[in-house]
């Protein structure tokens, strides 16, 4: 039996730029990111990415715009992860070092891949041409991608955030 687990990634944009963190402790540790979580009980997937968003760099987003959807399996392993990913250039506040993001930014044609999970530079591409997309990555341990797919959609509509 599987089961899911509802996570958010938030990116915040400037033009030319975007703002990553380096993730301090606990899963992914080491590797650069957006900023985001698990969604709490009682709140939407939205509140819970506006949430950690703020928790982990200091930063309150007024809206945040719908980038992608992804599945994320894990050979041997029943969770399956759900990230729902956000951009936002409409934000009040300056990011602050927390104790679990080292945030800095970085511009858009020296984004450390190497540095971060293996599937990023796959749908980065898409985040940073406004395409909006689904994708699945199936991984064996954290730095090994067995298969994926990833399609662009029109929009995300018919899965509910707010
Ligand atoms: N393969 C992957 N590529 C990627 O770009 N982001 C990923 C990823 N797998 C997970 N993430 C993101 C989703 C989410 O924003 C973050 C993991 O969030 P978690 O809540 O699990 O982190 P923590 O273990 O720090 O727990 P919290 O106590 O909720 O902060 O990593």
């Amino acid at each position: 039996m599987t089961s899911k687990k509802i996570l958010t990634l938030v990116f915040v944009k400037e033009p030319g730029k975007i703002l990553l963190g380096m993730k301090k402790r606990g899963f992914g540790q080491g590797r650069w990111n957006g900023f985001g979580g698990k969604v709490e009980k009682g709140e939407t997937i939205l509140e819970g990415a506006k949430r950690e968003l703020l928790e982990e760099s200091g930063i309150t987003a007024n809206s945040l715009n719908r980038v992608g959807l992804i599945n994320f399996e894990f050979e041997n392993d029943p969770v399956i992860l759900e990230v729902h990913i956000f951009k936002t250039s409409d934000c009040i506040g300056s990011p602050i070092e927390t104790e679990e993001m080292r945030p800095q930014w970085y511009a858009e044609d020296s984004i450390p891949f190497n540095q971060m999970w293996p599937d990023d530079h796959l749908w980065f591409p898409y985040m940073f041409s406004n395409k909006i997309f689904e994708a699945y990555f199936l991984f064996k341990g954290m730095d090994v991608i067995v298969s994926h797919w990833i399609k662009e959609m029109k929009n995300l509509d018919n899965i509910i955030v707010s």
